[in-house]
């Protein structure tokens, strides 16, 4: 099963094979091989898994691309090469595991991923997504992991809705209120409608068990069973399930002394009309309340619509004020978008310009055999996918530019920014300096003051260290002259004695003594005062 699943590619299937390198999911079993694709002998073996990363295709034998290989013509064998090819033994676990963790994980972390299936009717792309409930495919597994992720980091509030199609809109308090309370009106209205469904079918079906009684009673009237009494008070016959109308005797064969008691019958045509009297009245009742809540569900259905109308309006106006845009930049976008669509045209016209000139080459060898139309085809498809690869390619380089670009902006951005923080920080530095030197030079100022001062002090001290000198030379001198004056002996004793007569011994020494240094003082006190 596992080999013969290896076996069939289509060629249309292979070209997109060559241009897209892909997860391939190869090999899941799929009643396709069975139905579908052909399975002969020679068709064995087309699709081998190399390795875990190569494909080889080969072509059937009988297949247009065989003949043509066989004539020189291209190659019956390709190769194709995948990130990942899953072989046929792979379970969900293991493809999952192999395929999808990656993405889910990047995807946790805010990275965005795309996972698709590709493939023809029945090749198994809703059974690898979505498996079954005994063996899941990648999504159920895929939201397992995520939700077990944000465990208890779920968002609780209601008051995200869905906005345009891809966006989501967050609700005020005021907004989810509103949205809340429609909601419970469009639920009540619905529980009503159903409610009265249910109402209707329970209905229904009260009128099915009564004509179900109605079919099933005359065979249940065991105790009662119907029958034709003759005049003698015999039966002349029974009804039963097994009664046909063939078994009825004729009513012109009835005697007219053998009357039919027909008190059986007529009970039984009693009980049907009604039976059929309640039919019409049940049928009466529900055609009224049929109308009655038509009547109902149409006016509530023009309220909706009426409510649906104001929201859509509401919304409308809350999507003009979030995509209001002036005219003047819708022209100039509009005159963009025109200016893009004739470069584009402009290119078309050269890729047909291009192709133009393959197709005369083409045209100029039409007598040169099919197989070479063909492979001019082959080359024009080449040339013009090599073009188409030029294109993608400079469309790269000016992508990857202008990524550069980007980042060495943001770079210069970051330098200017912390060239701005360094100048801010000398700016502070340089404003702290200078209160210092102000501050050195207030203090140098009162120092010089302060120099100053001492400088007239010294001069003052040294001035009264003069006066105090002069003063003791002058003081010395006095006193040397009061020395001086030498009589006889006897005359200074006379001098001598007078002077004790009129002062009290030691007294005069003693006012000497006190006076010169108030003398002194007296001096001084004047420079004092000066100070
Ligand atoms: N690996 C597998 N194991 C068992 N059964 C499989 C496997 N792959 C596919 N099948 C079965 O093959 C059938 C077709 O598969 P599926 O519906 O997944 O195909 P599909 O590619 O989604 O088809 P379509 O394109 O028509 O929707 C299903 O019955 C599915 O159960």
């Amino acid at each position: 099963m596992a080999d013969e699943r290896k076996n069939y590619v289509s060629m249309e299937v292979c070209d997109v094979l060559e241009s897209v390198s892909f997860l391939s999911v190869d090999g899941k079993p799929s009643p396709l091989e069975s139905t579908v694709l052909p399975n002969t002998e020679e068709q064995q073996g087309c699709v081998t898994i190399e390795d875990a990363q190569t494909v080889i295709l080969s072509a059937p034998k009988e297949s247009s691309a065989m003949k043509n290989s066989e004539r020189g013509i291209g190659h019956a064998v390709h190769s194709f090469t995948f990130s990942q090819v899953f072989g046929p033994e792979t379970t969900q676990s293991e493809f999952f595991e192999g395929s999808m963790k990656d993405v889910i994980k990047a995807y946790i972390n805010g990275v965005n991923g795309l996972v698709f299936t590709y493939g023809v009717t029945n090749a198994g792309k809703t059974f690898t997504i979505q498996g079954t409930p005994k063996d899941l495919g990648i999504l159920p597994r895929s939201l397992d992991v995520i939700f077990k992720h944000i465990r208890g980091r779920h968002y609780l509030k209601m008051n995200f809705k869905p906005y345009l199609s891809n966006d989501v809109k967050k609700l005020e308090d005021e907004q989810a209120k509103q949205e809340q309370a429609l909601k419970t009106a469009i639920l009540a209205s619905l529980k009503e409608v159903s409610d009265q469904m249910l109402l209707k079918t329970a209905l229904v079906n009260h009128l099915w068990i009564f004509q179900v009684i109605q079919t099933i009673l005359p065979k249940n009237f065991g105790y009662f069973p119907p029958k034709m009494v003759g005049g003698d008070g015999k039966p002349i016959m029974h009804f039963g399930a097994n009664t046909s109308v063939g078994d009825f005797a004729d009513s012109t064969e009835t005697s007219a002394e053998e009357e039919v008691d027909i008190t059986i019958l007529s009970h039984e045509l009693e009980c049907r009309h009604i039976m059929y009297n309640q039919h019409v009245l049940f049928s009466n009742r529900l055609e009224d309340m049929k109308d009655s809540y038509e009547e109902k569900l149409e006016s509530k259905f023009e309220m909706y619509k009426e409510a649906i109308k104001k929201h859509a309006y509401m919304c409308a106006m809350e999507q003009i004020e979030d995509h209001y845009v002036p005219i003047e930049e819708f022209l100039a976008e509009q005159e963009k978008v025109e200016d893009r669509e004739r470069k584009i045209l402009q290119l078309e016209r050269q890729l047909d310009e291009q192709s133009g000139r393959l197709l005369a080459l083409g045209s100029l060898s039409s007598d040169i055999l099919t197989t070479e139309n063909n492979m001019e085809q082959d080359l024009m498809d080449s040339t013009l996918k090599r073009a188409n690869e030029g294109l993608q390619k400079q469309c790269k380089e000016k992508e990857e530019l202008i990524k550069s670009l980007k980042f060495k902006i943001q770079k210069l951005n970051e330098t200017l920014l912390e060239a701005n923080e360094g100048y801010r920080k000398m700016a502070e530095e340089n404003s702290q300096l200078k209160h210092t030197i102000m501050l050195k030079d207030q203090e140098m100022i009162s120092l010089q003051n302060w120099a100053k001062r001492v400088l007239e002090l010294e001069e003052t001290v040294s001035s009264l260290q003069k006066e105090l000198e002069e003063q003791k030379n002058n003081f010395f001198a006095e006193e040397s002259k009061q020395q001086k004056p030498r009589r006889g002996l006897l005359a200074n004793l006379k001098s001598t004695v007078a002077c004790t007569a009129s002062t009290p011994l030691g007294k005069g020494w003693g006012k000497y003594e006190e006076a010169s240094p108030y003398s002194r003082k007296q001096g001084l006190l004047p420079h004092k005062a000066k100070e």
